[in-house]
């Protein structure tokens, strides 16, 4: 088959996002979820007229007309309590931050601008507005309103927004089973000693930990270049996960089974071999036209560039959060790349000091230096049609680190 595009990969596994419907998690477990209900406001926001500031309630028209600046303290009021009214107008309310204003009240004036002496508040000298230090209810929302649409993908504000209206249970998104296999006869476990010529597994956990991010808790397996072993474990995850990524064994070696093993299993390869470094040869497939899986080349960066540019972006469609823009920053310098193919450089990100995000290519020695990817933020793309990039110019970028 021939090398596609990168854009015609990204086209055909966008062509490829699943539904998983919807279930309900108790909002303290919603983090990172994708919200797939309105919330909305059971009461007005805030729900009463609220004092922003510790001080005294007075009703302005007593200060204004009648010319008052010393007030009687008829009680002290904490945030919680029934509002307390004046009987008259001479009178204040000693107020506190939160708590609920009195009708006959609606001006408050801070501790710093008054002086309490013997049961009675004298106001400085010092200009006062009507309605001063109030925050009205249902200013912010109004009872029934919308406080957060769906398809959002569900941040600390929001956990806080639906603790604030009662939402105990909060319909989202249901997650993808996923798999990650990785293949290779040559890693060992984190734990095991390698021998001079092995490596410790690392793929699996990059992903996994890039996973959880969204609320996913992926399986790990690891299966040895052995054909039948990894028929059978495939088969196995084919029938009890959704989604497989794998990661190694896809290129031109004597040991690269996996395209093979995969179509022998009955998945339908969609492409293999894509025109861009790293990452080039890339499988993508569908099994029963449920099943999606990914394989991504055992280079770590390779692994890193392709959940980034491919998976991750295939994953919030078929969980329909709103999809942000695209983003784009300024390359730093003159780069050459003189192969027919996508490049997709480690940058480190900065923003200027007239706010541009700015691009500094790190040098790395290829898609086995996994070393820098924690100096650098994202994989700025550099199209194919070209070969010089020129510093000043402008290219789409792909963050893991920010
Ligand atoms: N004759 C050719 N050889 C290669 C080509 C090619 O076009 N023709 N492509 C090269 C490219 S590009 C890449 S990328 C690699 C990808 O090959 P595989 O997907 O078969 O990956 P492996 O050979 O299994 O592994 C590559 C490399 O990555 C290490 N690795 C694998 N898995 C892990 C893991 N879980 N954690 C850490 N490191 C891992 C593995 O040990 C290898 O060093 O093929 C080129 N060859
Ligand atoms: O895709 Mo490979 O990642 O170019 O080394």
């Amino acid at each position: 088959m021939e090398l596609i595009t990168v854009e015609r990969a990204e086209q055909i596994i966008q062509s490829q996002t699943r539904d998983y419907g919807t279930i309900r998690v108790p909002y303290e477990h919603s983090l990172g979820r994708v919200l797939a209900e309105k919330l909305v406001a059971d009461r007005d926001l805030p729900p009463f007229n609220r004092a922003t500031v510790d001080g005294i309630a007075i009703a302005y028209r007593a200060y204004k007309e009648d010319g008052l600046r010393s007030f009687t303290v008829n009680a002290i009021q904490a945030a919680g309590e029934t509002p307390l009214a004046i009987s008259s107008t001479n009178e204040c309310i000693e107020i506190m931050t939160g708590a609920a204003l009195d009708s006959s009240l609606d001006t408050v004036v801070r501790y710093e601008d008054i002086v309490v002496a013997n049961g009675t508040a004298t106001v400085n000298d010092i200009e006062i507005k009507q309605g001063q230090n109030i925050h009205l209810q249902g200013k912010d929302k109004k009872e029934g309103d919308v406080v957060a649409d769906a398809c959002r993908l569900i941040t600390p504000a929001l956990v806080g927004l639906a603790a604030s209206v009662g939402k105990t249970d909060l319909l989202v998104k249901r997650l993808p089973k996923v798999a990650i296999v990785t293949t290779g006869d040559e890693l060992v476990g984190v734990e095991e000693n390698p021998t001079p010529y092995q490596l410790r597994r690392s793929n699996d956990v990059t992903i996994q930990s890039v996973l959880t991010r969204y609320g996913i808790q992926a399986d790990r397996l690891h299966v040895n270049d052995d054909y039948d072993t990894m028929k059978g474990t495939f088969q196995r995850c084919l029938q009890s996960y959704d989604v497989l990524l794998l990661t190694g064994g896809v290129s031109m070696g004597k040991f690269d089974y996996i395209p093979q093993v995969l179509e022998h299993l009955g998945v339908k390869k969609l492409f293999h071999k894509v025109r861009q470094r790293p990452g080039k040869p890339f499988w993508f497939g569908t099994y029963q036209d449920q099943q999606v899986i990914f394989a991504f080349p055992g280079n770590p960066v390779s692994v890193f560039m392709c959940l980034h540019r491919y998976f991750l972006p295939w994953l919030e469609r078929s969980l329909d959060v709103k999809i942000s823009s695209p983003q784009y920053a300024v390359l730093q310098h003159d780069m050459d790349f003189s192969y027919p193919l996508h490049y997709f450089a480690q940058v480190k990100l900065e923003v200027d000091h007239q706010g541009t995000v700015t691009a500094q290519p790190v040098e790395s020695n290829g898609s086995g230096d996994f070393s820098n990817l924690i100096y650098t933020d994202a994989f700025m793309e550099l199209p194919l049609e070209k070969n010089k990039f020129k510093k000043g110019e402008v290219y789409k970028i792909w963050p893991y680190n920010v």
